[in-house]
């Protein structure tokens, strides 16, 4: 069942140690194949080093487990709550990589301060809200999902244009057309947290670029008229 896809989403979560995205079983990446209804998820608590196809979890949009032995990573339910909203997305990762889990324990967004952000986030990367006691206690992950959908909803953010969210006190999503993608975009994150980072202590009163700047770089790789690379 879903082979190609179990290969795709094996390697991507292979992708984020190589990457230094993670640490120990930290993080998880997942694909969706659409047409089937059906999604592949990392297990739970499985070392990366130790991950097989076996070991792979398939679920349907109910959660429910179609194939597998293993539990299916613990945060599922946030995967599943973003498949449901956002359906032009393919794949999700979620990883501690430090310098976006900075910003996200900080609850400080990351606004486009130059190219290397502009160039894969068209404007801020937003941070979630504080969850309340009753989101964290009932079904966390779950509420987890619908707090990054209701941020998204509230600030009018297109997915695609902006493949990440921070985590309030907790840690980076990422997602993408497919779950390499997906991956590609949680390093890119990582790198612009740093110089986000860096650019904040060389100049603390930094503020966005500017909008024309923002457009040229973002639409030259992803708009309508893309010429970036070999297209
Ligand atoms: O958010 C977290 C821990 O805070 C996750 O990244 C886990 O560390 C990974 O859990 P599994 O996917 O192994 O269940």
């Amino acid at each position: 069942m879903l082979e190609q896809l179990k290969k795709d989403v094996l390697e991507a979560n292979l992708q984020l140690p190589k990457h230094g995205l993670v640490t120990f079983t930290w993080g998880n990446v997942s694909g969706i194949d659409r047409e089937a209804g059906l999604f592949v998820i990392k297990p739970s608590g499985v070392p990366y080093d130790q991950l097989t196809l076996e070991d792979l979890v398939v679920l349907d949009l109910d959660g429910n487990k179609v194939e597998g032995k293993l539990n299916p990573s613990s945060d599922t339910p946030t995967h599943l709550a973003l498949y449901k909203a956002f359906p032009q997305i393919g794949g999700i990762v979620h990883t501690h990589s430090p310098w976006a889990t900075s910003f996200a324990q900080a609850g400080r967004p990351i606004p486009a301060l130059g190219t290397t952000h502009a160039d894969y986030f068209y404007g801020w990367i937003p941070c979630t809200r504080e969850m309340t006691a009753a989101e964290i206690e009932n079904q966390y992950e779950l509420e987890t999902g619908k707090v990054i959908v209701e941020t998204f909803k509230e600030l009018q953010l297109d997915p695609m244009q902006i493949p990440s969210v921070l985590v309030r006190n907790h840690a980076p999503f990422c997602w993408g057309k497919d779950a390499d993608n997906a991956v590609h975009n949680a390093v890119v994150l990582e790198e612009v947290a740093k110089i986000a980072f860096h650019t904040y202590v060389l100049n603390p009163a930094v503020g966005p670029m500017n909008q024309v700047l923002l457009d040229k770089h973002f639409l030259r790789k992803h708009g309508l008229n893309a010429y970036y690379g070999q297209k």
